[in-house]
């Protein structure tokens, strides 16, 4: 026998042994069920995008709790509220991990972020000091007035161009710059998007270059990440550009960190998330680190700002798909705000049919359809399956939440269903837009304001109409946060409340 023969040989019983040894394996381990799979990439041919809809095709044919291969990875996908249930109650701390995929060592400082650290101390002293320094009411209220300045922008750039008429406006960056410089003056006193001032300074076109490069390869995956041999020769440079972008997004960010160090004392940062966090780490030099404060806020960036944007584009192409709905919380807006006054975020409590529109809109667009994947720190059992150690775990939030045997008329936009509590009772386990369990979104509280004092001056200000007869285009894009495929583009023009409220009063 030649030498190639002998090899090719050996090469095949390899495999066959391979494959047997996996077969025995899977089969002894009650893992839940998966479709059959190829030898070393598992099922990553089947992945294809958006992936919820593809997960969701799986889920139909191999039930509510499947697995899937990916290359050296196993993952578990859960689209029913019982197994939900299982994965936040008796499975919540085991499930509190999170997945690491290498964009995470580079850009999320070693996986020690708020958004990416393992369940443990280090995840929830950020937690606590996060929800203490950000999310609580007393640091919502001292930033309210950044919300309102920016909603009120944003409300005289429209009713420039259509003061006098209806005018065509493309809604998509509108939201993007707005819910950009929230969160940036909210933690640096900063804006980077707007005004012409804005737009050419320097440092505001090194920011917008790095948060583009960010998202963009945020969306990218990584096969390196499933197959990690992959990541030894750096086939297609991918590694090279997250340590660059890295190391661009530190020096960025440490930049913010000494301006706010020498210019304590300016009022215009008096309030900063940055500057309270300093002020902490004179205190505690050792624990609150530049690189802890680096790391928040890039965790803040990448989490609340497109998620929101991207519901309020959601939301907008839904109003104006269904006029009635429109029309409806136009009239809510007037019996109980009245005509001489903006909606302000402490009204939106008493808009029941807004925030409907809301829970409406969250529902069949979740701006995170498969949550935020987790990882079992150990083995765990879910629907009585046994779920490995380091296994990745996603929730298909979106397959759910439009499950026909849960909700009525499913895909149907109807905000009706949550009025009066109708849906309430038992929804928990059906509607988790903002996740749930101990790795729940934080920024749950600020979406909501920004999310209903938008929406409500927007309805309260302009009439709002489709640029032709033809539907939105609903169809979701590619993109960690399900963008919409066509960026919304509308009519918008001035109403007379609009052009009261908006040339003359605002709010003070
Ligand atoms: C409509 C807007 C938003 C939606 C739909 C949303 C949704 C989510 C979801 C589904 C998760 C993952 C939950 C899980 O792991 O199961 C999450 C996590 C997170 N969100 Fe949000 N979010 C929104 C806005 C915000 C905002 C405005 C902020 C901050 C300003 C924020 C900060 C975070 C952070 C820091 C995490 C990670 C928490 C952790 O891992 O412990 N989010 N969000």
């Amino acid at each position: 026998m030649k030498i190639e023969e002998i090899l090719i040989y050996s090469l095949l019983w390899a495999l066959i042994l391979w494959v047997a040894t996996k077969v025995i394996t899977s089969t002894h381990k009650n893992h839940p069920p998966s479709p059959l799979a190829l030898p070393i990439l598992g099922h990553l041919h089947l992945l294809k995008e958006p992936l919820h809809r593809t997960l969701f095709t799986l889920s139909q044919k191999h039930g509510h709790i499947f697995s899937l291969k990916l290359g050296s990875r196993f993952l578990v996908v859960v689209s029913s509220p019982s197994s939900v249930q299982e994965c936040f109650t008796k499975n919540d701390i085991v499930l509190a991990n999170r997945p690491r995929f290498i964009m995470g060592k580079y850009v999320g400082y070693n996986y020690t972020t708020l958004g990416l650290g393992p369940y443990g101390d280090h995840w929830r002293n950020l937690r606590r000091l996060s929800t203490i320094e950000i999310f609580s009411s007393t640091r919502l209220n001292m930033s309210l007035d950044i919300r309102r300045d920016e909603v009120s922008r944003l409300l005289r750039r429209l009713y420039q161009v259509s003061a006098d008429g209806f005018a065509k406006v493309e809604l998509k960056s509108v939201f993007s710059e707005l819910t950009f410089n929230i969160i940036m003056r909210m933690m640096a006193g900063k804006r980077y998007y707007g005004d012409e001032a804005t737009q050419n300074s320097d440092e505001g076109r090194r920011f917008r270059k790095m948060i583009k490069e960010l998202f963009e390869l945020a969306v990218s995956s990584y096969p390196g990440d499933f197959l990690p041999i992959l990541q030894l020769v750096d086939y297609d440079g991918y590694i090279k550009r997250i340590k660059d972008l890295g190391s661009k997004t530190d020096e960025l960010m440490q930049g913010m960190i000494h301006e706010h160090r020498s210019n304590k004392g300016d009022l215009n940062i008096k309030n900063t998330m940055i500057t309270h966090l300093l002020s902490m780490q004179e205190s505690q030099p050792e624990y609150y680190t530049d690189e802890i404060i680096k790391g928040l806020i890039q965790v803040i960036l990448n989490a609340g700002t497109d998620t929101t944007a991207i519901t309020l584009e959601w939301a907008m192409s839904n109003l104006l798909n269904n006029p009635h709905v429109l029309e409806k919380a136009r009239a809510e807006l007037d019996k109980l705000v009245g005509q001489e006054k903006l909606v302000e975020e402490a009204d939106v409590a008493k808009l029941p049919y807004l925030q409907s529109i809301i829970s409406e809109t969250l529902r069949l667009y979740p701006a995170a359809p498969l949550l935020v994947p987790h990882s079992a720190s150990e083995i765990c059992s879910i629907g009585g399956y046994e779920i490995p150690k380091d296994a990745i775990v996603m929730v298909n939030a979106w397959a759910i939440q439009r499950d026909p045997k849960l909700w009525d008329d499913a895909l149907s936009f109807k905000p009706e269903r949550f009025e009066e509590g109708k849906e309430m009772s038992d929804q928990i386990y059906k509607l988790m837009p903002f996740g749930l369990g101990r790795r729940a979104c934080p920024g749950m509280v600020l979406a909501q304001h920004v999310l209903g004092l938008t929406l409500g001056a927007l309805i309260q200000c302009f009439e709002w109409e489709r640029v032709s007869e033809k539907k939105i285009d609903m169809t979701e894009g590619q993109g960690l946060t399900m963008p919409k495929v066509q960026p919304l583009e509308a009519m918008c023009k001035a109403s007379q409340l609009g052009k009261k409220l908006v040339s003359e009063v605002v709010w003070d």
